[in-house]
């Protein structure tokens, strides 16, 4: 290809200057979801929420992605107009719950005021929380877009893996910082709210950086002889759709991921709080240890993608991943195995599964669903995955005010025994196993490739 043929995204530094301003916006974004996880205990000693209202803010998350069906709306919005409209939209309305969300932590509101039976403050809390999902979660597919455009031909998988681990420095800076930034601000609990909230705004601006790239990019395809480098992509159709729902590949993949999310992401809303009532833990530290799990994913998460590529065996690493949650939610499960070092050891297992599953599920819808299908299938899987996104949390927070309270009714301090929150997560990875195994067999039936290298020899 001579120079006057090539198009923005053939220099190096402009699709990787691309990748870094979606990959904060990204960052931001997982910043956010997890921002309240640390702060549970302190909801509950300061705010007087409780396990159930904490649950049920939590699952808000995944409310309008699943009952208003924002995925799939915001995918084919997305393939109408393009992804500098849909990622502004999305990065704005990202913005728009997280204010909302911090307008309702940083109030009071008078007492006895309730809507849907919760107090107002954990009603308008949810609100935001959902309205910033159906954010987070659109921005989400529009950065996939986003990289295939730029990368498609070039280091795709690298660029995707990067992206992911950037996006779950969010989350470790969401386990670690919090309760930090509540003691610098003298016992704030909206202080770390404030914070991200400029981060998201600083995301948010910084998108329009993005918009400008995307246009030069775009002027730059126009030139390109015969339209070889226009997006070719298709967009969403019914008869796609219809076409998905018949794999049988299809459900196993969208099954397992919904499974193995929810014994991951959920757990990560509760960790904290685990640590503290499990193991003692100090609760201006406790939020630290659940950081050590997405640190450790920054770093295996490309190493296990590279294995895939070279090796094979996709199905099988799905199935190691899904084992270790069962050991490692069964260990957490066992009363009276209260040994910090343990917690540590199990933590950073956690980050193996974490690391494993992913790096072997992503790549592997691209081999049981052809591509034109694939936009469709992602915003399906997504969609499914959000039913666990929410109704787990839900679920855990309901069990613990029910069965779960050990202190004595108005102490001050509530506390709880998290066996059985564990047994249930630890029921969820029994199930991945049950339908990482499924996959694998009819991988062999159908011959999808899983256990194939994805790079040709
Ligand atoms: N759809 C997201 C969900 C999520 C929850 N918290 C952060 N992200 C997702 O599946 N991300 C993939 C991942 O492995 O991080």
């Amino acid at each position: 290809m001579n120079t006057a043929q090539k198009s923005l995204r053939d220099k190096p530094v402009a699709r990787w200057s691309a990748l870094i301003i979606v990959s904060i916006t990204m960052f931001c974004g997982y910043f956010f979801t997890d921002v309240m996880s640390p702060l549970k205990p302190l909801l509950e000693k300061d705010l007087g929420w409780t396990s159930g209202d904490y649950g049920w803010f939590t699952s808000a998350y995944g409310w309008f992605n699943v009952f208003f069906f924002m995925l799939f709306i915001g995918g084919i919005i997305l393939d109408k107009v393009g992804a500098r409209i849909t990622g502004l939209l999305a990065s704005g309305i990202m913005v728009i719950g997280a204010s909302l969300k911090y307008y309702a932590i940083a109030n009071t509101f008078p007492e006895g005021a309730t809507i849907l039976g919760h107090s107002k403050q954990v009603a308008l809390a949810a609100l935001g929380f959902a309205i910033f999902g159906t954010g987070v979660e659109i921005m989400g597919i529009t950065v996939s877009k986003i990289i295939v455009r730029w990368f498609k031909g070039y280091e795709m998988a690298l660029a995707m893996g990067l992206q992911v681990a950037v996006a779950r420095i969010g989350t470790l800076l969401a386990m670690a910082a919090p309760l930090r930034i509540v003691d610098y601000f003298h016992g704030n609990i909206a202080a770390p709210l404030a914070f991200c909230l400029v981060l998201l705004i600083i995301g948010f601006l910084s998108y329009f950086v993005y918009i400008v790239m995307d246009k030069k990019l775009e002027a730059s395809m126009e030139k390109v002889e015969d339209g070889q480098e226009s997006d070719s992509e298709e967009g969403f159709s019914f008869k796609d759709l219809k076409a998905v729902f018949a794999n049988r590949g299809f459900w196993y993949i969208a099954i397992l991921c919904v499974l193995f999310y929810s014994s991951v992401f959920p757990f990560l809303k509760y960790a904290t709080d685990f640590f503290i009532n499990k193991f003692g833990m100090a609760p201006e530290r406790a939020g630290d240890l659940p950081g050590l799990l997405p640190l450790g994913t920054l770093f295996l998460t490309p190493i296990f993608g590279g294995i895939y590529d070279k090796v094979g065996k996709g199905a099988t690493i799905m199935i190691i991943g899904s084992i270790l949650l069962v050991l490692i939610h069964g260990l957490f499960a066992v009363e009276g195995l209260t040994n910090v070092t343990l917690a540590v050891i199990l933590v950073l297992l956690l980050g193996v599964a974490l690391s494993l599953v992913p790096s072997a599920m992503w790549p592997s819808v691209a081999k049981i669903i052809p591509e034109k299908q694939l936009g469709t299938a992602f915003s399906m899987i997504f969609w499914v995955q959000n039913w666990g996104l929410m109704g787990v949390p839900l679920l855990i927070g309901v069990v613990l005010e029910k069965f779960c309270i050990t202190s004595a009714p108005g102490a001050e301090k509530v506390t709880y025994n998290y066996h059985i929150p564990m047994l249930i997560f630890m029921g969820f990875g029994v199930l991945s196993v049950v339908f990482a195994f499924l996959l694998k067999n009819a991988d062999k039936k159908k011959g999808y490739g899983l256990e194939l290298p994805n790079m040709k020899k």
